[in-house]
């Protein structure tokens, strides 16, 4: 059977909240980040952080903290090689991935990825019913993990276009009662988050 790692993606610039660790932001009485790893941690084998800086922040939620093998802040997919390298250096086949700034992610995540193949990403429709990627959410092949670095050595920074072109599937979820994939970008959406914390 194959082995799966999970990896949190916490890196990047969190611009759009005015810089800091949007994953460490409080959210009904804990870091944002932790009810990502709640959901997460039951569905798949051991987990670690994918984040940039002093890992000491990340101490208390007592994980392992992967930094970006890939200069400057290129994106999630730059987590996503670290992943697939730590993955690799346990003797793991797949990783699976969820963004540290989704607090409500499916609990059903890793079955049904795995459920359609070795190489899946997650989607669910936007307000007009268009299945929209989210492509942080995945299950990946540690075998990849070459062509990944390849890629990324050569510029490329957008996760859906080069998974979709190395054999991803995609997998739709539900979006009742709400987007499991909803994202905390702005203040804006953390009030929301709250709300939406109080209702699951
Ligand atoms: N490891 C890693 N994760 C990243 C990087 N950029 C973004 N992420 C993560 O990918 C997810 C989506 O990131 P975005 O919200 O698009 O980007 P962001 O930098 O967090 O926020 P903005 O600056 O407001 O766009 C979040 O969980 C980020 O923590 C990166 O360069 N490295």
């Amino acid at each position: 059977m194959a082995e799966t790692r999970g990896i949190i993606l916490a890196g990047g610039l969190s611009s759009r909240m005015g810089g800091g660790d949007k994953a460490l932001l409080p959210l009904a009485g804990r870091p944002m980040i932790g009810h990502v790893i709640a959901r997460l941690a039951p569905q798949t084998g051991p987990l670690a952080i994918s984040a940039n800086g002093d890992p000491a922040r990340f101490l208390p939620l007592g994980l392992p903290v992967l930094p970006d093998t890939v200069p400057g802040f290129p994106g999630p997919l730059a987590g996503v090689l670290a992943g697939l390298d730590w993955a690799a250096g346990h003797g793991a086949d797949q990783l699976l991935t969820a963004a540290a700034d989704s607090p409500f992610l499916p609990h059903d995540l890793a079955a049904r990825l795995a459920g359609a193949g070795r190489f899946a990403l997650a989607a669910s429709p936007d307000q007009t019913g268009v299945q929209r990627l989210h492509p942080t959410f995945g299950l990946w092949p540690v075998d990849l993990r070459e062509a990944l670095r390849r890629a990324l050595a050569g510029g490329s920074r957008r996760v859906a276009r080069w998974a979709l072109d190395h054999g991803a599937v995609t997998v739709a979820f539900a979006t009742v009662p709400f987007d499991p994939f909803f994202n905390v970008n702005t203040p804006a959406d953390l009030a929301l988050a709250e709300t939406m914390a109080a209702r699951t």
